[in-house]
């Protein structure tokens, strides 16, 4: 058995939902996971935001909105009337749907079904589109064996769900099934996060017991730097699931932070493919990653605040930061950087819904204070700390930058540097021509 996931892009138009079947058709038992048509969740986010201003006639517009990308697609992708008449009753049925609550009642339980529709979107046309082709597929829905409780995946019930659904239907060659979305331990309908389809084919992955995970988007694997932000990066050719998972948390945005975690407990590899260019190589993902580089790859992530608690109790005493960690898991917060000195301790949250308390209860300890708008950029790779040029150039490289922090030894495979936001892509840029474009390569 295989696991692929395709991204919203892969899926964003009917041209690229053929190329998916042209991937996807042939060869081994896959169960194919699909996220929303690109742009759909960010509209349904938007749509329930209306919901709690109040606003039903925008509400009521944004859903309208849809129609005539999804006429279009239909349209392109679906030539038997049947299928085409299926596919437009289903987007009626989704559009009075979408249009049916009140902004009175308007729940987190509502906005969570709503979130929810364009995966139960995405994955239908797909299945119309593979009957027309007269592929032995089957839909089968995440929600009837998706299961979780706190927001932590129920490995041992979806493992017994799944595989009683794939028993029944041994004699499928591909099964079509929708990411991110789940039912919770009260039976209703949730989701794995945003971005969180990633997570989603992983878990199936562990419980299916597949030979490999492929996560299929827009791009030939994870780069050694963000594309967004830097010009000329590459592609890795593999990573070890640390180095992914830490990458991934620290802003690598084609992979979700929690994918490597199912994965990593069966020992399954992770590949991540491009839709567009199927034969490039793409990045494997594994428990090795016999690359010699040192340096695998840079990351960052936005919307960091740095908080100081600077304390003359600190000297010389012990069990000063303890009672601030302690802070920090009363309002279930946590810390990403740290660094101290004798009389004070900095560190990093991205978490900030309780920040107005932590600070009120840190002040018990001394003076606080809080920097917004910082990112952290994250230097990558397993062997990093063994090659001892590289601290040098990172801290050369980013001289002449304003920088908070810097994070050097916590892991052997991280440096992790604090910078204001708005120095991120220099940061970015100057790493990139230290690490890559001198003669470390
Ligand atoms: N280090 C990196 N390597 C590759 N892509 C990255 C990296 N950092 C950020 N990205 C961005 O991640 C994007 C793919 O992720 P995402 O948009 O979530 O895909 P999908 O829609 O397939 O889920 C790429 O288009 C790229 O811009
Ligand atoms: N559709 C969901 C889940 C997802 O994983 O999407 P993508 O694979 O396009 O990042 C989202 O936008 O968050």
């Amino acid at each position: 058995m295989l696991v692929y996931k395709f991204g919203g892009t892969s899926v964003g138009s009917a041209e690229r939902m053929m190329q998916v079947s042209d991937i996807i058709v042939g060869g081994d038992q896959k169960i194919v996971v699909l996220s929303a048509v690109s742009g759909t969740t960010n509209s349904l986010v938007t749509i329930c935001d209306a919901y709690y201003a109040n606003d039903k006639t925008l509400a009521d517009k944004l859903v309208e909105d849809f129609r005539p990308k999804y006429d279009k697609h239909i349209f392109e992708l679906l030539h038997e009337e049947a299928s085409r008449k299926e596919a437009n009753a289903l987007m009626e049925e989704k559009y009075a749907l979408l249009k049916s609550y009140n902004v009175d009642s308007f729940s987190e339980l509502e906005e969570r079904e709503i979130h929810a529709q364009g995966e139960l979107i995405s994955t239908k046309l797909m299945q119309l589109y593979l009957q027309e082709k007269g592929v032995n597929s089957a839909l089968i829905p995440a929600l009837d064996f998706m299961r979780t409780e706190n927001g932590e995946p129920l490995y041992p019930e979806i493992e017994n769900r799944l595989t009683k659904i794939l028993q029944e239907n041994s004699d499928i060659d591909l099964f079509i099934t929708q990411g991110y979305i789940c039912t919770n331990e009260f039976e209703q309908v949730d989701n794995l996060k945003r971005g969180g389809s990633d997570y989603t084919a992983s878990i199936i992955g562990a419980c299916a017991g597949a030979k490999e995970v492929q996560i299929w988007t827009d791009i030939d694997g994870m780069h050694n730097n963000d594309p967004r932000f830097v010009e000329n990066t590459k592609a890795v050719e593999c990573l070890t699931y640390d180095e992914a998972a830490e990458l991934a948390y620290f802003g690598a945005k084609i992979l979700h932070p929690l994918t490597v975690l199912p994965a990593k407990r069966k020992s399954i590899p992770v590949r991540l493919k491009n839709t567009m260019v199927p034969e490039a190589f793409g990045t494997v993902i594994g428990p090795q990653c016999d690359h010699t580089l040192p340096v695998k790859s840079i990351a960052a992530k936005n919307d960091i605040v740095a908080i100081k608690i600077k304390s003359s109790r600190m000297l010389m005493a012990y069990g000063f930061l303890k009672n601030v960690f302690q802070i920090f898991e009363d309002h279930q917060t946590p810390i990403d950087m740290i660094t101290t000195s004798e009389v004070a301790v900095s560190l990093t949250v991205d978490k900030t819904d309780a920040l107005p308390q932590i600070i009120k209860d840190l002040e018990k300890f001394g003076k606080v204070e809080v920097d917004h708008d910082h990112s952290i950029v994250c230097v990558v790779g397993q062997s990093l700390i063994e090659d001892t040029t590289v601290v040098s150039r990172v801290v050369n490289a980013i001289e002449n930058l304003s920088v908070r922090m810097i994070s050097y030894g916590g892991s052997a495979n991280n440096i992790s540097i604090l910078v204001p936001t708005k120095n991120k892509n220099e940061a970015l840029n100057l790493l990139h021509n230290a690490l890559y474009n001198e003669t470390l390569v």
